[in-house]
């Protein structure tokens, strides 16, 4: 599915990663690890296209992403560490302007069910700055529940949720898997017991 091709990133007269090689296939997890300041974020976002790399080529379904890149778009799903969620607005507000933007149906009843198995119960409508930090990352994560795109792409998804925000958000990456998507990820959380045939790809710190 997705072909990362001698990709190399500088950043401030650093190199952070050269000619990196590597590949995710359907059905498959890949853990990105390293350091503070190793380059994690800066590889997952070149992979989905939000930076240029120094050299390389990424490649999705064969084909260079900067070719078509609307195309690749539609099967990507991202989510930063920063949650990308409007806190102003409340929870059902977010996920509806979520769906609007990116063309995917869902009614009320659908987002406010989905909301409560996520734990909002009762939070659904009050603005998303007066919930806790584990409570707008389950904001966010509400689109992995509510998207069509094959390939996840997270930055430190599983940060500030609790034992049964982690148990969610692990089942609902099975899911994706077990779907025929695949899902590269940046985490301090242990995922070789949860998932045995996960990838993993260490940075290390370059001086
Ligand atoms: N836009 C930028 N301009 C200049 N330097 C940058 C930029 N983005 C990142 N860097 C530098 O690149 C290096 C790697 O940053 P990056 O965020 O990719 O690391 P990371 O491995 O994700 O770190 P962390 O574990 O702390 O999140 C850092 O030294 C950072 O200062």
């Amino acid at each position: 599915m997705l072909e990362i091709k001698s990709v190399t990133c500088v950043k401030q007269d650093r190199c952070l990663f050269e000619s990196l090689s590597f590949s995710l296939q359907a059905g498959q997890i890949m853990q990105v690890e390293g350091p503070n300041g190793a380059g994690k974020t800066s590889l997952l976002r070149i992979i989905a296209g939000f930076a240029r790399a120094d050299e390389g080529q990424i490649c999705f379904e064969g084909q260079d992403i900067s070719r078509d890149y609307d195309t690749f778009a539609e099967s990507l799903l991202f989510i930063g560490h920063k949650t990308g969620v409007n806190q102003q607005l409340t929870a059902y507000e977010n996920v509806q302007y979520w769906l609007q933007v990116h063309g995917y149906g869902a009614d009320e009843e659908e987002i406010y069910t989905l909301l409560g198995q996520l734990g909002l119960v009762g939070l659904e409508d009050v603005p998303v700055r007066t919930l806790s930090a584990g409570q707008q990352r389950r904001v966010a994560l509400v689109r992995l529940w509510l998207n069509k795109a094959r390939l996840w792409i997270l930055d430190e998804p599983f940060t500030a949720l609790d034992k049964k925000g982690v148990a969610l958000l692990q089942q609902q990456f099975e899911s994706h898997l077990a779907n025929g998507g695949a899902i590269l990820l940046t985490t301090h959380q242990d995922l070789t017991t949860q998932f045995s045939s996960l990838k993993t790809l260490a940075l290390e710190y370059r001086h």
